[in-house]
């Protein structure tokens, strides 16, 4: 199996799906065979809503985030023609994040994202995303999403430049 795109996008301390935050979910997002790109997540109890069986808005958020904002770095990486991670990083952030909650997300079992990259339009990428059962039975999904990626320079990192206490050694 490849490994996933947060194993090979450097420096990531983000609490989603960074690998170097001790804290964080730790989202791994791979592609599919028809050019989606999947993540399967076992929600914990603790990131319930106010009933203990459904899964918190915005961890649903989170997942829904950082599955399109790496697939957008992966994405950007194959159109470079590069590995993903291999020569001058490629960063996006998120600009706009727009989620319907179409259905109670159960929190007892994994649950999977499958996103799609819409459009690449300069610096901005448009993604769509899904998160619904494992199995992807054919039902509603629990949410559905788009997301508005934009490629930042570098130097946007100058704000985040402060000790990693979210790392443990
Ligand atoms: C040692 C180093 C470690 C590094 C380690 C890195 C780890 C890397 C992994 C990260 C994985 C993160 C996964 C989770 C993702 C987050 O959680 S990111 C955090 C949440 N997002 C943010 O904080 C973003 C805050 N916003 C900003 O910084 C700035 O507004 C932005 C988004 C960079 C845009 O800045 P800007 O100067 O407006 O950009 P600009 O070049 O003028 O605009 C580009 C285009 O985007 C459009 N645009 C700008 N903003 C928006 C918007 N909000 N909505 C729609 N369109 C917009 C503009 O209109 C323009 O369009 P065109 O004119 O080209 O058609």
């Amino acid at each position: 199996m490849k490994p996933a795109f947060q194993d090979l996008i450097p420096h990531n301390h983000c609490f989603g799906c960074g690998p170097q935050n001790s804290e964080g979910l730790k989202l791994k997002s791979y592609w599919r065979d028809d050019g989606s790109s999947e993540c399967v997540y076992l929600p914990q109890p603790h990131q319930c809503a106010g009933p203990t069986g459904f899964v918190n808005g915005g961890i649903i958020a989170t997942l829904i985030d950082c599955h399109c904002i790496c697939t957008a770095m992966a994405h950007a990486y194959a159109l470079a023609g590069r590995e993903i991670g291999q020569g001058q990083p490629i960063w996006y952030v998120t600009g706009e994040l727009n989620i319907q909650y179409l259905a109670p997300t159960p929190i007892d079992e994994a649950i999977k994202l499958v996103a799609k990259v819409e459009n690449v339009s300069g610096k901005k990428m448009t993604l769509s995303c899904e998160l619904m059962n494992v199995t992807e039975a054919p039902s509603t999904p629990y949410a559905r999403a788009t997301i508005m990626a934009i490629q930042v320079p570098s130097n946007w990192l100058k704000h985040a430049d402060i000790p990693a206490m979210c790392e443990k050694s």
